[in-house]
């Protein structure tokens, strides 16, 4: 569905070369679901803008859905919808009619477009408020009805750049449901940036992992997690000597990935640490070491950035978002 080569985008600013996208190369199947992580500034956005012809590429191919973005843009946007970071339906307009004029503007005749949105707002249960004006939908609402106005043209692939930020858990987790449906019901392929882990974790088959303009890891979150980052078991100990015991006996692990110790607490990492922890702990027994409270904690994508980058994701996110939007549905 999506094939890129070498794909490369840069921005002249003041004076100065800004390389957004340092060289993409993937292949995304159809009917997917792609996560694009990473701190702010690290190309996301940019790459969505490049993959739906709205930014030409400075170097390198990207076929989207058939299409090279450079030689036939029009063709690429048929086939696709994009939710960009702005709101795209205009504040002072009615609900439905901004979703006929949408599908208008794609060419459908006016009967089809009427009848796509209808279906879209009955879809994405914004039925009853298709005479309000835009202005006066909540945050979530907007954001549903920015969703349809990306979908009135049937596109198979869906490109969604940040599409719950700013929007509180529940009304997040309400335009999860609704894009998740449509991925099931129809197999539309999703690729989508965003600043919240969680919903890469949850949501994304495959998570591509950004960083100054390159992809630096790609694969299924769990994989991710299990390579980059494992299990984390934290033992607390009476004193320090203890501890300093117990991260030697933690280091003598075969599949250990890290440990470090400070007064009375032993930070380790390793793969599997639900059988690895009854493991240290008989080794802690038969080594006269007491640990005092042992716990285990399932390492999150955010752990993995740290580990390939020494920096955290959590931080970029937090300062993202600060805002949050209710949804009043
Ligand atoms: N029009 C532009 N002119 C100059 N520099 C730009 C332009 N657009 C983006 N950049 C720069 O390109 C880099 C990548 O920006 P981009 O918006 O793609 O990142 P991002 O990962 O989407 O970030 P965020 O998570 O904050 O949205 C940044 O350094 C940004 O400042």
């Amino acid at each position: 569905m999506i094939h890129t080569r070498g794909l490369a985008r840069s921005f002249r600013a003041k004076g100065e070369t800004v390389e957004a996208v340092r060289g993409l190369n993937f292949d995304i199947e159809a009917g997917s679901v792609v996560a694009f992580l990473g701190p702010n500034g690290a190309g996301k956005t940019t790459s969505l803008r490049v993959l739906t012809t709205l930014l030409p590429p400075t170097s390198g191919t990207a076929v989207v859905a058939g299409h090279d973005v450079l030689t036939d843009p029009s063709r690429v946007r048929n086939r696709i919808g994009y939710l960009g970071q702005g709101n795209s339906a205009g504040r002072n307009f009615q609900v439905s009619d901004e979703l006929i004029t949408q599908g208008r503007a794609y060419g459908l005749s006016r009967a089809k477009s009427r009848a796509r949105a209808e279906h879209l707002l009955t879809t994405l249960e914004l039925e009853d408020l298709t005479k309000r004006t835009v202005g006066t939908l909540s945050g979530g609402q907007r954001r549903r009805l920015d969703i349809a106005m990306a979908l009135v043209h049937e596109p198979e692939l869906l490109f969604l750049d940040e599409p719950t930020t700013g929007l509180d858990p529940h009304s997040r987790a309400n335009i999860w449901e609704h894009v998740l449906r449509l991925h099931k019901e129809l197999g539309t392929t999703v690729v989508f940036t965003t600043h919240y882990l969680e919903e890469a974790d949850l949501w994304a088959q495959r998570v591509m992992v950004v960083d100054h303009g390159r992809v630096i890891a790609d694969d299924p979150p769990e994989k991710l997690k299990a390579d980059l980052a494992g299990d984390r078991i934290t033992l607390g100990t009476a004193d320090r000597a203890d501890a300093q015991r117990a991260a030697e006996l933690a280091r003598a692990l075969p599949t250990v990935h890290d440990v470090t110790a400070d007064e009375t607490e032993v930070r380790v990492r390793i793969p599997h640490g639900d059988s690895q922890l009854p493991v240290l702990l008989r080794s802690l027994e038969a080594a006269g070491v007491r640990a005092l409270t042992a716990r285990l904690a399932r390492p999150t994508l955010d752990d993995v950035f740290l580990n390939l980058t020494g920096r955290t994701l959590r931080e970029s996110a937090d300062a993202a978002a600060p805002t949050t939007t209710h949804d009043g549905a």
